[in-house]
Order: C-alpha cells, then structure tokens, then sequence
C-alpha cells in the first residue's frame, strides 16, 4: 500500500458533507487525538481497470503526489493519505469559507479592488504551482475557496488537483477534460498543453468577477466550446460600461487563441491594473461597484 492501511475511523471522526463532485465527497472531519478539524477526501477507487465507477489508482496517486510538493498559503494543505479496498481518502486543510463566487454574489456589489485582491492571492499560487511545472487544468469558481469568509482580507485557497499534471522537461501533455465554460482552446482542440492553459482560465474568471457573465457560455456546450475556439467574446456594453480600460486590458492580454501570447501568472502580477505603478494609474482605476448578477 502507497497510503496509510489504517481505517480513517480509528483517527478521525466524520462529520457533515462539505461538498461533492466528479471524484467523491468532501466532508468535515475531527482527528480525534488534536479534536482539531480537517475536511476528508473520500475517492471511490475502481475495482477494475474496465469499471466505468470510481477513479482509477494512478491518477489518485498523481493529485497526492503533487499536493505533495505545493507547500503555499494561497493552496490547499494535503495533511495525511488513508487507503481501503476500494477508496482513498485524503486529509486536507479544511478550507471553511465556502467558494468566491458564492461570497461574492451574496455580497452583492464588489469593488474592483476588492476583485484585485482575490486575484493576486490566485495569481500567487498559480506563479508558484508552474513554477513547480504543475498545471492545474480545472481552474473554475468552484475551484476557488475562501478560508474565513468573516474576515476583512479572506484567505485564498486553490483545491481540487484530480486534474492538475506535473511536466516533465520537453514532454509533451494533451487532455481534453476540464469544464467548457473555462478550458482553453487548444484543450479543445487536444493540442499540446502547457501552464497558459490555466492562464486563460484566469482571463474568463477575471471576466466573471467584474461582470456576473461568463464570456463564452452559450445554450448549450457545444455552443459553448464553439465560442471558445473562436474566442469570440465582447465586453458587453451594459455590464462593462463602468470597468476600468486597464481592467479590460488584463482580461485581452489572457483571452489570446495562441497559448505563449498569453501573460504568465509572473506578468499579470505585474500588470498596471494588478500593481499600479504611479498614483495617477492607481487613481485611474474605476471606484464603481461592480454589479453581480446572482
Ligand atoms: C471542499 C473542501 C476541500 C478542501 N478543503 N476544504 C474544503
């Protein structure tokens, strides 16, 4: 066995669901000796190579090990890794404070600097994680969580790796997974990858803070997948009438077809709408609040 053969119940006491999706459940739990609190991974592991359920070992033991490897404030903390006969469950940092997208619709309207503040705590992660040659390949709001919704300057945290892929030097990566709304074109195409692909998420996230709309999303998915290998968005006049032309220019310089044409998470930390250099660009910057729609 890789991970831990003992039964996760005889260290920590499961709690309510936190979450849910492709890989399993998310749930609070209790380490019993400390009684602090983490949130449990639990991965149906398929059984055999043929079964359509669960997920297979490698790629369980791919997320682990690079959770492994990131050590950041700004992503989430892998503490311990158990295995039963037919399920992993990872032991993370419990991240409480539900998804950016749900903090910020309910807070109704957000400044631009407030959104500015998310995205550098984003941008940072992402700048050590390709800096690590991992890519994440699943950026999207559910992705994106708040540690302490209470405070002032709430924490951020990237979760869900099951997607994330560490290269190696020269070689060569192609998937076509991830969530139409926010893959990159060549995801789609199954060209090469490499770390832009989490840039242009970045630009249709970026899109959605300062706006509520989703620039590509159309009836359906198709729809959808055929306006992002078009590119074909516009920063629609109602909604973007009060944003910041620099605001705009952040989102153009990320949502570029060619892949290396695309700002690093390194360039856009030094973008003039993320760090102004001069008082009169600062100033420059819209004061307006920023509607959200729910
Ligand atoms: C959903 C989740 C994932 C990781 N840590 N806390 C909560």
């Amino acid at each position: 066995a890789l991970f831990k053969p003992e039964n996760v119940e005889d260290f920590y006491e499961i709690e309510e669901v936190l979450g849910s999706g492709h890989f399993g459940q998310v749930r609070k739990v209790c380490e019993r000796t400390s009684r602090t609190h983490w949130a449990g991974k639990f991965l149906k592991i398929r059984k055999t190579a043929c079964s359509r359920l669960g997920l297979d070992r490698t790629s369980v033991e791919r997320e682990v090990e690079i959770l492994q490897i990131l050590h950041h404030p700004n992503i989430v903390a892998l503490k311990d890794v158990f295995e039963s006969r037919s399920e992993v469950v990872l032991i993370l940092e419990l991240v409480s404070g539900g998804e950016l997208f749900d903090f910020i619709a309910e807070k109704e309207n957000l400044l631009e600097c407030e959104a500015i503040e998310f995205l550098k705590q984003i941008l940072e992660g992402l700048k050590f994680m390709h800096k690590n040659n991992i890519v994440h390949f699943d950026l999207k709001p559910e992705n994106i969580m708040l540690s302490d919704k209470g405070s002032p300057h709430p924490n951020i945290k990237l979760i869900d790796f099951g997607l994330a892929h560490r290269f190696c030097q020269g070689e060569e990566y192609r998937s076509t997974s991830g969530t139409p709304q926010y893959i990159a074109p060549e995801m789609i195409s199954n060209e090469p990858l490499s770390t832009a692909a989490d840039m242009w998420s970045i630009g249709v996230i970026t899109y959605i803070l300062l706006s509520g709309l989703s620039p590509f999303q159309g009836e359906t998915d198709e729809e959808t997948l055929k306006n992002v290998i078009a590119t074909n968005y516009q920063f629609n006049k109602h909604y973007f009438s009060m944003t910041s032309s620099m605001a705009k220019d952040f989102i153009m310089k990320l949502l570029i077809k060619t892949p290396n044409e695309r700002m690093t998470a390194e360039e856009c930390l030094v973008h003039p709408w993320i760090k102004p250099i001069t008082r009169t660009q600062a100033d420059k910057r819209s004061r307006s609040s920023i509607n959200m729609r729910s």
